[in-house]
């Protein structure tokens, strides 16, 4: 196989968190927590996951807008092919480890597209400038040749030359992500980063923008790596895809393998949430509840299993797998202290057909019924610690409610972490589920 563009090994960015007189360290936001992946000659990687879970800080990071906190970011693009380590084990082309001047070299090589393109031009300078500017600032001193380029560029764009003179207000927002492809390609690089480029655009213009991305990338061969939310526009444009959770990459392969046999459950989830009938989606109904934690705390063990629908149970029990999330759901809520028993003595009381006060019973109900517990589980043990929770929780004793509950239920996911095994070559995803089905493979600098 070709040398990789990128190769990204064990990259993290966190952000310390200080508090008190002396702007002491506390904690760290693990915005990215150990990415690996590489993205070859030519192709598009798609970065995808719900807001939060450190995609756009792992762009930035990876083009070194900010400085990574640990790992490598190996660039063989522009004329850095077939560079090797140094004795001491570093490598020449490592981002993180760039001066000055190979940064600026490598700011020629390696653009970026962001969402918002109104946002990254100056108002009070023409769009044509805005983008001969960098022709420029990388040494181009000939003016009418750098209009030339420019005038060219925007045309293969969709726009038309005579739009060089004109101010970014007087584009729409699709145009404004055209003149930001402009920019992006101007200087000829070998790599692009586009961060959610189509997300702040109408959902027509949206498909026109990803097919000129489709096109342009065809034409220049560049190699990308896109960063989306979304599935669907991932499926348009991608050729790879890395699945983000909570600072981690839970899954990786080809889309059309990951599209038709997903192997993580956030794969999943998110494969369920396309919102239109694609015909290569699996709508199973997966609804993937509740938000992303947060990278400060992150959960134990998989980082997902505070909301995975797949979550193991424990060995010696056997439950509606519904049931068992529902349970965990409520002892997670009871752990945090987070039971508003006053709300739901309300609600139980509104759904009550006497006016008489509210009865245990029917608050222990209300809140089997709040989380989705039946009102009697199948298997003994569950049921009698649930019930010993529920008369402690109306007795206000929620220290011995926790003790109940925590004593008796736990899942394999949240005491160990997840090892990366390899499902075909290039396929990868890290869930306990997956153990048995193929082999655990450990990225060192170099492969994939
Ligand atoms: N400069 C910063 N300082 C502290 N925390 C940050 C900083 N930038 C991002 N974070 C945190 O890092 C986590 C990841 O953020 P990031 O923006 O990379 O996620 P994302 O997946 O790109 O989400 P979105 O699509 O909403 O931008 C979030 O919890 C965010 O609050």
């Amino acid at each position: 196989m070709t040398e990789p563009i990128l190769s990204v090994r064990n990259l993290k960015k966190h952000y310390p968190i200080k508090s008190g007189l002396l702007n002491r360290k506390v904690g760290a936001t693990k915005a990215v927590d150990g990415i690996s992946f590489d993205v070859h000659p030519g192709e598009t990687v798609g970065l995808v996951g719900e807001s939060g879970c450190g995609k756009s800080t792992a762009a930035t990071s990876i083009i070194r807008l900010e400085d990574a906190t640990d790992g490598e970011v190996i660039f063989n693009g522009g004329n850095r092919a077939s560079e090797t380590r140094r004795e001491d084990g570093a490598h020449p082309n490592d981002v993180t480890e760039f001066n000055k001047r190979e940064l600026k070299q490598f700011r020629r090589d390696a653009q970026m597209i962001f969402q918002d393109p109104s946002s990254s031009f100056n108002p009070r300078m023409t769009v044509g400038s805005a983008v001969a500017e960098l022709l420029l600032v990388h040494g181009m001193d000939d003016k009418p040749r750098r209009r030339a380029i420019v005038e060219d560029l925007l045309e293969r764009v969709g726009l038309s030359a005579e739009d060089y003179d004109r101010y970014p207000h007087e584009f729409s927002g699709g145009q404004k992500q055209r003149i930001g492809l402009a920019r992006a390609l101007v200087l000829n690089p070998d790599f692009i980063v586009a961060d959610e480029p189509v997300s702040a655009l109408d959902v027509s213009i949206k498909a026109e923008i990803l097919s000129l991305i489709n096109d342009l990338q065809e034409k220049y061969g560049m190699s990308m790596l896109f960063i989306s939310h979304d599935m669907s526009v991932i499926s348009k444009v991608c050729d790879r895809v890395a699945v983000m959770y909570l600072g981690e990459i839970v899954e990786i392969g080809d889309v059309d393998e990951i599209f038709e046999n997903p192997q993580h459950p956030y794969t999943e989830a998110l494969l369920s949430a396309i919102p239109t009938p694609d015909p290569r989606s699996r709508n199973e109904g997966i609804e993937l509840k509740g938000t992303v934690p947060s990278p400060t705390n992150p959960p134990s063990g998989c980082r997902f299993h505070t909301r995975c629908h797949r979550v193991i149970q424990p060995p010696d029990m056997e439950f509606e797998q519904e049931s068992w999330r529902a349970i965990l759901n409520f002892r997670d809520r009871v752990a945090q202290e987070a039971i508003d028993l006053e709300s739901i003595r309300e609600n139980a009381l509104g759904s009550q057909d006497s006016g008489s006060g509210v009865t245990d019973q029917a608050i222990k109900s209300q809140i089997r019924s709040e989380f989705g517990i039946p009102e009697r589980i199948e298997e003994p043990t569950a049921e009698t610690a649930v019930e010993e929770a529920l008369d402690a929780l109306v007795n206000e004793d929620t220290d011995s409610a926790r003790e109940h509950l925590m004593s008796t239920f736990e899942t394999p996911c949240e005491t160990s972490k997840p090892e990366q095994i390899e499902h075909e070559p290039g396929h990868r995803s890290a869930c306990h589920l997956n153990t048995s089905k193929g082999k655990t493979v450990e990225l060192t600098p170099g492969d994939d």
